[in-house]
Parts: structure tokens; C-alpha cells; sequence
């Protein structure tokens, strides 16, 4: 038999593993490494977040992902050598990460890569019918399993898609799994560069969970940053603190259809980026607004969207909790919004035992799990998923 194969085969069969589950966003910020220690499956998984950092990503790195970032015209020849560059390159972060804490790659049971999102593309985004649901994340596992040494799970959007689904959100599942409770009603938000959240009913309640993207998180604010003044964000929201709502163009910004579907929907920074913005500028003459009065519309815009969603999927909850994680949880303008509307009911994602910031990368840690020693048939009740496991796995031998 393979030793690979082999090991596949002992590691699946361990009580609890290893996994390193990695997430590179839509922010473009960095790798988030996150060391989780696994062990049963299903509604049995118990995580522990052993170690988590975020590796920042050179400035040349970053923005050679962002000539072929949610773009439609791009250099194929740059795509293509890409793709084995970032997994050359995420499987150098692995290894830094890996010597900081004292631990070798032979410590590690598995890799979980989500990649690199650089397209996003299902028809109820593109309107294009004649062809099928479609994602792309770049980030080759092949080159990070070899690099490492270590069985590598990735690609784990392609199976969601495949099984019918749209390929994100994937939140659902390791939230379902994870953070599933008794007695409360459970909104776990997410605020990356586009926001999403999972709905949890209480166990035993009749209604099922779902994730769903709701609109921009930062995505736009940090790319009017960027474009303006080289930033990679409005640090503490520093600038949109010195501007004031405009109201026509937050009106302007809500006019979007996506933003009317029902639950669940993906987006991404096809839909929500600085030409979506410019338009609705240009649209009503605009263009006088200070950067500051539409950096302060902006935060106010991607508050909304979010508001807007959980005031749909809790109108008949009696009651419910709001757990928010992800970089948008830094933004104290955008957490202002939401604790003013929900009073007492938004908190930090950190109260239920995980570091926010670790949280995405920690749901790549337990989908791979799931598909070396879990059993679809658990996640079957969380309305639109397919119940199936998800991640291509790479040997590296
Ligand atoms: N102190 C802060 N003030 C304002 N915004 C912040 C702060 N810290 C982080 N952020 C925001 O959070 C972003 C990083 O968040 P995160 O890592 O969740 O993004 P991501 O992983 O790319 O998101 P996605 O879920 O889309 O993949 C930053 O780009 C910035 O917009
Ligand atoms: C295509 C893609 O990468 N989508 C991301 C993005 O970032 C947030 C939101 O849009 C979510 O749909 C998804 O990631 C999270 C981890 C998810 O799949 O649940």
C-alpha cells in the first residue's frame, strides 16, 4: 500500500488529530494558520485552538493577487504561475509558522488550505446561465503538501458546487457542528472582506441552519483606502469618525437587488467593489462628497446590510445572541451600529472559547476532519448544503 495512504488511513482512525487549517480572505491581509486538535467528528467534534497567527503578506505578494483578483480580463500566463506561487509561498508561512512554536512537520496530522478566492462566480451572481455554478481558489496543495511533508486537504468549495451548492458560504457546517446550543438562538457573524453570517436555531428547534453572505464587510472600505491613500485600511475607523452619513448615496448603495434575495445567497468583490461605488457616485453627481463623508457612508452601508439581514432571519425569535468575529470586529464605527441596534445581544465570537480572528481557518480544520472521519449524513440539516464532505487531498509523495 502507499505509506501515504497509510498514514491517511492511521490518521482517520485516531481519536483526535492535528490539523492546520488555513484561510486567506477576500482582505488580501494575510495567511491565518490556525493549530486545532480535533478530536471525534459530527456533532461529537470538539476543537481546542492550540496555536493561531496571521503571517502578513508582502506588499509585491499582495498585489500581484490583486492584478487577478475578481477580475473578468486577466493575464493567464500570471494566473497560472500564481497558483503554484501562493501554495509555494503558503507552504513557506506553514513551515515559519511551524519552527516559531517549536513544532516539526511530522507533528502534524493534516493541512486544511482554503486557498485564495480570486473568482467567485455563481450564476445568481454572474446572471450567466449558460454556465454552471463556479469558484476559483487558487494556492496549488500540491506544492504545500510536498513542501511540508504533510497530507494536505484544499479545493474545498469545488465539492459544494459539484453537490449543488453554490460554494460558499461553507461557514455552516463547522458552526452547525461546533457551536450548535440547547437553549439559544445563535446568530454568528462574520465581518471579513464581505460579511456572512451561520444561523443557528436551538437544538430541537424546528427551523434549520444556514449560513448566508449578506453583503459587503470591508471589501469596499478597504479598497476606497487602498485607491485613495495607499492604505490597506480605515485603521479603528479613523476616517470615516470624521465624516458625516450622506444619505443619498447610502441609498444609493442599498438599490442593489442581491441585497433583497432571500436567505441563503453568495456574493463577493465581483458585486461589491470601488466601480459599484462609482457608479452610484456618479449616478446623483456626487463626486463633491469629501473621502471622509463617503469613507462614514461606507461603514454605515456595510452596518446596514448586516443589521438589515439579522433583523430578517430573527423576526419571530423571542430572543437570540449575536457572535461576531472576523477583521470587521477591530472596526469600533461598524460594532457601534450593531450593539446600538441589537442592545445587550451582540458579543464577541471569542465568548464561545475561539479567537475571532482564528475562526475561519478553524472551520477549514474541522471540514477536513469530517472528510477523513466524519459522516455526511450529520450535516444533512442545514437547509441548502449538500450533506457531503468536502476537500481534494494531496500526498506528498
Ligand atoms: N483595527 C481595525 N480597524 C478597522 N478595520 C479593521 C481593523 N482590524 C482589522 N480590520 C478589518 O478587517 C480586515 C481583515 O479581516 P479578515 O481577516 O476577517 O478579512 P478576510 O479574512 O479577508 O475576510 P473574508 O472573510 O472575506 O475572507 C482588514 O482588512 C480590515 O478591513
Ligand atoms: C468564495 C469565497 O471565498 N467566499 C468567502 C468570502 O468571505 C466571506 C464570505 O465571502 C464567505 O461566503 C466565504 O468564506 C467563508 C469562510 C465561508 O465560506 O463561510
Amino acid at each position: 500500500m502507499n505509506t501515504c495512504i497509510e498514514s491517511l488511513y492511521r490518521i482517520a482512525q485516531k481519536k483526535e488529530r492535528l490539523i492546520l487549517g488555513l484561510m486567506s480572505g477576500t482582505s488580501l491581509d494575510g495567511l491565518d494558520i490556525a493549530l486545532c486538535r480535533i478530536s471525534g467528528s459530527g456533532p461529537s467534534s470538539k476543537i481546542s485552538l492550540e496555536k493561531f497567527i496571521t503571517l502578513d503578506y508582502q506588499d509585491d505578494f499582495r498585489n500581484w493577487i490583486r492584478e487577478i483578483f475578481a477580475k473578468r480580463q486577466i493575464d493567464q500566463q500570471l494566473l497560472c504561475g500564481i497558483n503554484a506561487y501562493v501554495g509555494s509561498t503558503h507552504a513557506a508561512l506553514i513551515l515559519e509558522a511551524l519552527a516559531s512554536w517549536g513544532l516539526a512537520p511530522a507533528d502534524i496530522d493534516l493541512i486544511a488550505s482554503h486557498g485564495q478566492t480570486v473568482f467567485h462566480a455563481p450564476q445568481s451572481l454572474t446572471k450567466d446561465h449558460r454556465l454552471p455554478n463556479s469558484t476559483l481558489q487558487i494556492g496549488d496543495a500540491d506544492h504545500i503538501a510536498v513542501k511540508t511533508g504533510i497530507i494536505t486537504l484544499s479545493d474545498f468549495r469545488q465539492k459544494h458546487i459539484a453537490a449543488g451548492g453554490e460554494g460558499a458560504p461553507l461557514a455552516a457546517y463547522g458552526d452547525y457542528l461546533l457551536f450548535s446550543d440547547p437553549k439559544e438562538n445563535r446568530i454568528l457573524l462574520n465581518i471579513g472582506g464581505i460579511s456572512n453570517f451561520t444561523f443557528l436555531p436551538s437544538i430541537g428547534s424546528e427551523q434549520k441552519a444556514y449560513a448566508t453572505d449578506l453583503g459587503p464587510g470591508n471589501t469596499i472600505m478597504n479598497q476606497f483606502m487602498h485607491q485613495h491613500f495607499g492604505l490597506e485600511m480605515d485603521k479603528d475607523a479613523e476616517m470615516a469618525n470624521k465624516g458625516k452619513v450622506q444619505s443619498e448615496l447610502l441609498d444609493l448603495l442599498l438599490n442593489e437587488p442581491f441585497l433583497s434575495l432571500g436567505f441563503p445567497k453568495t456574493t463577493g468583490p465581483e458585486l461589491f467593489n470601488l466601480v459599484y461605488l462609482e457608479k452610484k457616485i456618479k449616478d446623483k453627481d456626487l463626486e463633491k462628497l469629501s473621502k471622509e463623508d463617503i469613507m462614514a457612508t461606507l461603514n454605515t452601508f456595510s452596518a446596514k446590510t448586516m443589521i438589515l439581514g439579522i433583523q430578517k432571519a430573527t423576526a419571530e425569535l423571542e430572543s437570540f445572541q449575536v457572535y461576531v468575529s472576523g477583521g470587521g470586529l477591530h472596526n469600533p464605527l461598524l460594532m457601534k451600529q450593531l450593539e446600538e441596534t441589537f442592545p445587550n445581544q451582540v458579543q464577541s465570537f471569542s465568548n464561545l472559547g475561539i479567537n475571532p480572528d482564528a475562526k475561519e481557518a478553524c472551520l477549514f480544520a474541522v471540514l477536513a476532519n469530517e472528510t477523513v472521519a466524519g459522516n455526511p449524513e450529520d450535516v444533512k440539516n442545514i437547509k441548502n448544503s449538500p450533506a457531503v464532505c468536502m476537500g481534494k487531498i494531496s500526498l506528498p509523495l
